[in-house]
């Protein structure tokens, strides 16, 4: 007798494990030849000579920064937005790697930061553990390093780890903040990186400003005048030491030297520290 036609199309629990492994055997490999034609790209872009010269290393936050926002912006499906940021980070990093990659120098006095600059720079980075924010600033400067990864400067830091306070700039600059994207917004650790040079646009940045303050009215008044100057801070930190008060700000947008909105604040100095690609923060 023939069985009935469903019950000889339903595949039993093992050949559905096998069929399954198989569909996704063959898109293992669609997406292998897919990656390998990717990093061909990247070679010739190497190769044509089109990038060298202009900065420190092959890294483009900025650009990166767009490549994640749009695949994010057209992500949906199960496979977790986390995950899907981290298999590019990881392609990204290859990619510099094959444009001769960089060294990070991370100090070892922040317990996050190694993790943060692997998850971000990803596997082919070579990680430099340093003692304090300062040697790793002075190994970009030296070129032992083309990034230090320091911690997210807070409000009331000693002044030894204010590292935002001695930044050499526009030698040295801030051009990103990690991480570049998180599921959930609040709580999260962070960390900049610092390089010699300046960010590439991202198309949403926020630049962070160093203001030295001859009349210190306090946080509330410092925060309206920039405000007021059209310059809102989203973040605000005030450092005083020895008579000298300084403020880190961090603005909207990528701003210029000469951009009148600094030219307009009641401050001694307004220095640009650097800038870099909004974070993307939520599910
Ligand atoms: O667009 C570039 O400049 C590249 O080097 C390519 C690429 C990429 O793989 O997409 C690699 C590294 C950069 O940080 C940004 C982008």
């Amino acid at each position: 007798m023939t069985p009935p036609p469903d019950s000889a199309a339903a595949p039993g629990p093992e050949n559905l494990l096998a069929e399954l492994r198989a569909e996704i055997d063959a898109l293992d490999s669609a997406l292998h030849d897919l990656v390998m034609r990717r990093a061909e790209v990247v070679a010739r872009l190497a190769a044509s000579g089109i990038k060298a010269g202009r900065q420190a290393s092959p890294l483009r936050p900025g650009r990166e920064a767009m490549i994640l926002r749009r695949l994010l912006a057209r992500h949906h499906g199960p496979l977790p937005r986390l995950a899907l940021v981290r298999l590019w980070r990881e392609i990204l990093a290859g990619s510099s790697a094959m444009q001769g990659g960089f060294t990070i120098a991370v100090p070892a006095t922040g317990g996050e930061l190694l993790r943060l600059a692997r998850e971000h720079f990803g596997s082919p980075a070579p990680l430099r553990s340093v003692e304090t924010a300062t040697r790793a600033l002075s190994a970009v400067t030296e070129g032992e390093a083309q990034l230090a990864v320091l911690p997210l400067p807070e409000e009331g830091e000693a002044p030894d780890l204010a590292w935002w306070t001695r930044l050499e700039v526009p030698r040295l600059q801030v051009v990103a903040r990690l991480p570049f994207y998180a599921p959930k917004a609040e709580g999260v650790p962070e960390a900049l990186a610092v390089t010699q040079g300046r960010a590439d646009p991202s198309g949403a940045d926020r630049t962070l400003l160093r203001l030295e303050i001859a009349d210190d009215r306090g946080r509330a008044a410092l925060s309206a005048a920039l405000a007021a100057a059209g310059l809102p801070p989203r973040l605000l930190l005030l450092h005083r030491v020895g008579g000298v008060v300084l403020a880190l700000a961090e603005v909207e947008g990528m701003l210029a030297e000469d951009d009148p909105r600094l030219a307009a604040l009641p401050v001694a100095r307004a220095q640009i520290l650097g800038a870099y690609a909004a974070p993307e923060r939520g599910e």
